[in-house]
């Protein structure tokens, strides 16, 4: 049986990593605004768009602190930031959404999400995808990891030099892989679970995509930066 080692390096690459995506949290107010009041559901979509917008902001500010990024081209940091930020926000929604939260708030929250215009068939596999993220129980290692991961996917639209992305995704998911077999020595396939997920992000941003148009048909209104993000 090899024997599975975390380098220095890569432990050091694992501290930025995770000390910046947890730096970077967005304000867990708008979810707490979520869980207090009864809103509307033109008031509960307004602060969806406040929570994913200040989402976006965090993003960006989270992906300047992944080593190598930065000295990506230009042009492909921006491809990978519109490439990615729907799967990020989801991502990291399903990580708010598991959070451990006072008995009964999930379901509060859980309401409040349903009643925000959303249509029917986007909220179960949403939830589905929620489920099966909790269900891993990931170490914030893991969290800012596959986050990072995701970000560096090399495969977005208008991404020109796809090596140089392959080179630093392969990188983080070398250090990822590791730590899955030392945080789940007795579950072998935990990090194929994990991959596997990113496939079922891809579907949910598709639904994204599909959802947006359906809002936009009852003129609901969205931030200019989300319009840009969102490509709304
Ligand atoms: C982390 C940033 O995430 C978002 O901003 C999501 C939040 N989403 C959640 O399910 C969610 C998860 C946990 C919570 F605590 C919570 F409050 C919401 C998903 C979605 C409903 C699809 C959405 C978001 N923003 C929007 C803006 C307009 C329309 C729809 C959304």
């Amino acid at each position: 049986k090899e024997k599975v080692e975390i380098t220095k390096e890569q432990q050091a690459l694992m501290k930025i990593i995770t000390d910046a995506y947890n730096r970077h949290q967005i304000p867990q107010d708008v979810a707490k605004k979520l869980l207090q009041d009864q809103y509307s559901a033109e008031e509960n979509f307004l602060l969806l768009t406040e929570m994913a917008t200040s989402q976006v902001q965090v993003l960006v500010e989270f992906t300047k602190n992944i080593p190598g990024f930065l000295s990506l081209d230009r042009e492909d940091q921006i491809a990978l930031l519109k490439g990615s930020a729907v799967e990020a926000m989801f991502l990291r929604s399903a990580q708010v959404f598991s959070r451990k939260m006072p008995s009964g708030h999930t379901e509060v929250l859980e309401e409040r999400i349903r009643k925000s215009g959303i249509s029917e068939e986007f909220i179960t596999p949403m939830f589905n995808f929620y489920k099966s993220i909790g269900e891993l129980h990931m170490v914030q290692e893991e969290q800012a990891l596959l986050t990072t991961v995701t970000i560096l996917t090399p495969d977005r639209p208008y991404v020109k030099d796809q090596q140089a992305v392959e080179r630093l995704q392969e990188t983080m998911l070398d250090v990822l892989r590791k730590l899955c077999v030392l945080q789940h020595p007795q579950e072998p396939q935990y990090f194929a679970r994990l991959l596997g997920r990113l496939t079922e992000l891809r579907t949910l941003s598709h639904y994204h995509t599909e959802m947006l148009a359906s809002w936009r048909m009852n003129d609901h209104k969205f931030t200019p930066l989300l319009c840009e993000i969102w490509d709304v």
